[in-house]
C-alpha cells in the first residue's frame, strides 16, 4: 500500500522526469534562428499562430529581428524579412535558397516534384527554361499572348455591360475571365462563360486551394492526415487535386496527340510536345515528358488564374474607393489613346499612371504575402544562424511592401503617386517584389504585367466602376488565406457614354 507521501513522490518524480524530457527534446541549439518563445512539445507554436499570421510576424520580427523560427509539430519554419536579407538569400546565394520543400498534397497527385512550382534542381532549371521560352515565343512577332488577352477582354468587357450598372459580385466574373485567358494559351481556345469544361476547371482549382488551408498543417505533423473522418481534408484534398490533373490531362492528351500538328504548334501544349519530339528525336539528354507537361499545365492554370483575378479585383476596389484616381487615370488613357481605338501593349509607356495604379495595387494588396515555400539543399549559414537543410523557409514579401523605411509612413495608404517622379514619369523601385526575388521569382511575371495593363486599361477607357452605396464604399480590408484577397464586395459598372 502507498500512503499519500508516496503518491506524492511518484508524482513529483513523473512530473520532472516528464519536464526534463521535454527540455531534453526542445533544447535549443543555439545556432538556429531564434523563435519568439519555447515551443510546446509535439504541436510547437500552432495553438500560438494566429489565422493571419501576418501582425504576429511582424511583431516578432521586431522581438527576435530580420531572421526567426516557428515550430510546428517538430518542424522548423523560418521567416525571412526585409528586403536586405531577402536580397542576401534568394538573390545573392541562389544554390543555396532555390528548392522547394516537398508538399503533401504534391506528393498525392503522384507525379510530384515534376512541372515548375514544385519541382527543384536540374529538373526545374529545364521546365522553368521551356516554358519560358515557349511563352516568351508567345509574344514575339505577331504576339499571340496580347492577341488572346485582347480577344478575351472584349468577351469580357461585354459581359460586364450586359450587367446594366446593376450591383454585381466582381470575383465571381474576374475569377471566370483570367481563367479563360490560361486555358486560351495552354489550350488555344477560351470557352464561353457558362461552358461546363471551364465551369469544372475553375471548381476543381478552387477546391484545391481552399482544401490546402485545411491539409496545409499536414506538411509539418505529417500524421494527421491518418485522423479518422478526414478531420484535414488530406483525402477530400488528394481526390479534388486528382480529379483536377485527371481533366487536365484529357487536354494534354487533345493538344499533344489527338489534334498535335507540328506546324500548328499556337498553344502550349502543342509549342512544349514539339520541343520535346524534336530533342528525343535527336536523341538528346531531357526530361521533358508527358508527365511533366500535365504538371505545368496545372501550375500555369492555379498560378495564373487565382493571382490575377484577385489582383483586377483589387485594381477595381481602388478605384472605387478613390474615385479621384480612377478619373486620373481615365483622363491620361482619354488624352493618350483617345476613344476609337483600344489601349494596345505598345501604349504602356505612355500611361505611366495607369501603371503606377496597378502597381500600387499589387504593393498594397501584396496578394501571395510569403511567396510560395522554399528550401535548403544542405546546411546554410545565415548572419551567423544555421538553416538545417530541408528546411521550410518562408520569404515575407508583405515585409517588404508594406515597410516604411521604403515607402513612407504612408505606407498603408492607396497612392500610385508614389510610383511616379515629379514629371510624372514612371519611377520603378527594386524593392517593389509582388513576385518575389531571385530564380524562383514568378515565370508569369511579364504576362502577368501584359494581362493587368490590357485588362485596366480597356476596363477604365470603357467604364466607370462606382460604389453601390456612394455613402459606405466596399472595405478594403482583405480575407487572409494561401493569398490575400479582397473581402467579397458588389460594384456598379456603367458604360461611359
Ligand atoms: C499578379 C499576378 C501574379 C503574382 C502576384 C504572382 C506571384 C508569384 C509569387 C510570389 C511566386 C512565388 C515565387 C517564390 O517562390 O519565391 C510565383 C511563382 C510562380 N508563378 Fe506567379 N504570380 C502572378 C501571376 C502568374 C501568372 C499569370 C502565371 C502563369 C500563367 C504565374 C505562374 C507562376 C509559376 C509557374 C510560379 C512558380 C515559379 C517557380 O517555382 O520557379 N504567376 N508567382
Amino acid at each position: 500500500m502507498f500512503t499519500g507521501t508516496d503518491d506524492f513522490t511518484t508524482l513529483l518524480g513523473a512530473v520532472t522526469l516528464l519536464l526534463l524530457t521535454y527540455l531534453w527534446c526542445f533544447r535549443r541549439d543555439p545556432k538556429l534562428p531564434p523563435s519568439p518563445c519555447r515551443p510546446l512539445p509535439f504541436v510547437g507554436h500552432l495553438l500560438l499562430l494566429q489565422k493571419d499570421p501576418r501582425p504576429q510576424f511582424k511583431q516578432w520580427r521586431e522581438q527576435c529581428g530580420d531572421l526567426f523560427s516557428v515550430y510546428i509539430g517538430g518542424t522548423m519554419i523560418v521567416v525571412l524579412n526585409g528586403y536586405q536579407l531577402l536580397k542576401e538569400t534568394l538573390v545573392q546565394r541562389p544554390d543555396d535558397f532555390s528548392d522547394r520543400p516537398k508538399l503533401f498534397l504534391d506528393e498525392e497527385t503522384g507525379i510530384g516534384g515534376l512541372g515548375v512550382v514544385m519541382a527543384s534542381g536540374q529538373k526545374w532549371k529545364e521546365q522553368k527554361k521551356v516554358t519560358l521560352q515557349i511563352l516568351r515565343n508567345f509574344g514575339l512577332g505577331k504576339n499571340i499572348l496580347a492577341e488572346k488577352i485582347q480577344e478575351e477582354i472584349s468577351f469580357f468587357a461585354d459581359l460586364l455591360a450586359s450587367f446594366n450598372g446593376q450591383p454585381v459580385d466582381i470575383k465571381d466574373v474576374t475569377n471566370v475571365s483570367m481563367a479563360n485567358i490560361v486555358c486560351s494559351i495552354i489550350f488555344g481556345q477560351r470557352f464561353e462563360y457558362s461552358d461546363a469544361r471551364l465551369q469544372r476547371l475553375i471548381s476543381g482549382y478552387m477546391a484545391t486551394l481552399s482544401d490546402q488551408q485545411s491539409n496545409g498543417v499536414i506538411n509539418f505533423i505529417p500524421m494527421l492526415k491518418y485522423i479518422p473522418f478526414d478531420v484535414f481534408k488530406a483525402k477530400r484534398g488528394a481526390k479534388n487535386l486528382q480529379t483536377l490533373l485527371g481533366f487536365l490531362r484529357e487536354f494534354v492528351v487533345l493538344k499533344g496527340k489527338t489534334e498535335f500538328n507540328e506546324h500548328n504548334i499556337g498553344n502550349f501544349i502543342a509549342a512544349y510536345t514539339a520541343e520535346m519530339n524534336e530533342l528525343k528525336g535527336k536523341n538528346e539528354a531531357t526530361n521533358m515528358s508527358e508527365d511533366n507537361l500535365t504538371k505545368i499545365v496545372l501550375d500555369l492554370f492555379i498560378g495564373g488564374s487565382f493571382s490575377m483575378s484577385h489582383t483586377l479585383s483589387w485594381c477595381i476596389l481602388y478605384a472605387i474607393n478613390f474615385p479621384e484616381y480612377q478619373k486620373k487615370a481615365y483622363e491620361e488613357i482619354h488624352d493618350t489613346v483617345g476613344l476609337d481605338r483600344v489601349p494596345c501593349f505598345k501604349d504602356r509607356p505612355k500611361l505611366a499612371y495607369v501603371t503606377a495604379f496597378i502597381m500600387e495595387t499589387q504593393r498594397l494588396s501584396s496578394t501571395v504575402p510569403f511567396a510560395l515555400p522554399h528550401t535548403c539543399p544542405r546546411d546554410v549559414y545565415v548572419r551567423g544562424y544555421k538553416i538545417p537543410k530541408g528546411t521550410y523557409i518562408y520569404p515575407n514579401l508583405s515585409s517588404v511592401l508594406h515597410d516604411p523605411n521604403i515607402w513612407g509612413q504612408d505606407v498603408l495608404t492607396f497612392n500610385p503617386q508614389r510610383f511616379l517622379d515629379e514629371d510624372g514619369k514612371l519611377r520603378t523601385r527594386e524593392e517593389f517584389v509582388p513576385f518575389s526575388m531571385g530564380r524562383r521569382m514568378c515565370l508569369g511575371e511579364a504576362l502577368a504585367n501584359m494581362q493587368l495593363f490590357l485588362y485596366l486599361a480597356t476596363l477604365l477607357q470603357k467604364f466607370q466602376f462606382l460604389p453601390v452605396d456612394a455613402a459606405s464604399p466596399p472595405s478594403m480590408e482583405d480575407v487572409f488565406g494561401f493569398s490575400a484577397s479582397p473581402m467579397p464586395y458588389e460594384v456598379r459598372i456603367v458604360e461611359r457614354s
